[in-house]
């Protein structure tokens, strides 16, 4: 038998980090939603106890450094699986790109050996799991949008954003999580944005009050690292966007727009800078 799980990339409408906490993580608030960009994981039961990752991407680990292998161990140590497994990862989602890629291969990972294995886990113990293996893991288990706090892993489920184009752009640089944060002063912050105005702005379904209200506090950190992404972020705006945030801890920049009609004179004004740019739609 072969399962399949889609795993798509996500983007943050909003993060903001209240504090540093003792071990090391921060305490964050973010609102967190799906994109139509996804891997697609192939999951098959093999005859060894073993487990084998494949993936057409050249760049990405296939041993145990990759997310959906630590999370097939995961799964395996815990209900005591003894079988093995071959995970095919058809990458899509740009590497290391503030999209969750990984987490969200984890996160899939989880969800199709729960359902190869008949293991009738539930999704708030997959959840759990997953918070074991990175702070973005338990939102990309359960999809939708959310509203996170802890470090990422307590989430509050809101309705999704209105539907509307999203375009992404991703400059040619690796940039490191722990990097990011570990630059962040978090004491210091003059502005933050608002949590409570972002999220009445969903439940309204207000597309101008949702790019209103987009903020990213990690960007005062990637963007002074990397120029290249405000500079990304200004041609996205002089082009029209409705709204423009970096995602996550960057350096990927996306666009939020609602007509059509521009989405294509954005898309190849974009291309000139980057070689990197999708057009997709909100996972509603
Ligand atoms: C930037 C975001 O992607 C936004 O969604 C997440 O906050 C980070 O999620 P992630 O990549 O799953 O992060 P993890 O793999 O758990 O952590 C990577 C590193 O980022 C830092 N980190 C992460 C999450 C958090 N709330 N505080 C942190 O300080 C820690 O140094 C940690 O070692
Ligand atoms: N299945 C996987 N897909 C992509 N990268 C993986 C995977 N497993 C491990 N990695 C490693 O994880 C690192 C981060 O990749 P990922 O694409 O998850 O970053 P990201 O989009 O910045 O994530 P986040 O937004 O959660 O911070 C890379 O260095 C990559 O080598």
């Amino acid at each position: 038998m072969k399962v399949y799980e889609k795993a798509p990339a996500k983007i943050n409408l909003m993060l903001d980090v209240i504090r540093k906490r003792e071990d090391g993580f921060h305490e964050v608030e973010m609102i967190m939603t799906m994109v139509d960009l996804a891997d697609r994981l192939e999951m098959e039961e093999v005859p060894r106890d073993t487990i084998i990752i494949s993936s057409q991407a050249g760049y990405i680990p296939l041993d145990e450094k990759n997310l959906a292998f630590q999370a097939a161990r995961l799964i395996k140590d815990r209900y005591d699986v003894r079988k093995g497994v071959y995970i095919h990862l058809d990458k899509k989602v740009p590497v290391a790109a503030g999209l969750a890629g990984g987490s969200s291969d984890a996160a899939a990972a989880l969800r199709g050996l729960n359902r190869l294995w008949g293991l009738g886990i539930s999704e708030e113990e997959l959840c759990t799991l997953g918070a074991e293996l990175g702070s973005d893991v338990p939102f990309c288990v359960t999809g939708g949008t959310a509203v996170a706090r802890g470090r990422g892993e307590k989430l509050e489920r809101i309705s999704n954003p209105p539907q509307c184009w999203v375009v992404l752009a991703k400059p040619p640089i690796n940039v490191s999580t722990a990097d990011v944060y570990g630059k962040l002063r978090a004491a210091e912050l003059k502005t933050h944005p608002s949590t409570s105005a972002m999220v009445s702005a969903i439940e309204r379904g207000s597309f101008t009050d949702i790019c209103d209200n987009l903020g990213n506090v990690l960007e005062s950190v990637t963007l002074q690292l990397y120029p290249e992404v405000l500079q990304l972020k200004e041609i996205m705006q002089r082009l029209g966007a409705d709204g423009v945030l970096m995602s996550g801890s960057g350096p990927t920049v996306f666009g939020l727009v609602n007509k059509e009609a521009k989405v294509s004179r954005i898309y190849n004004g974009l291309r000139g800078f980057c070689k990197e740019v999708y057009v997709v739609r909100m996972l509603t």
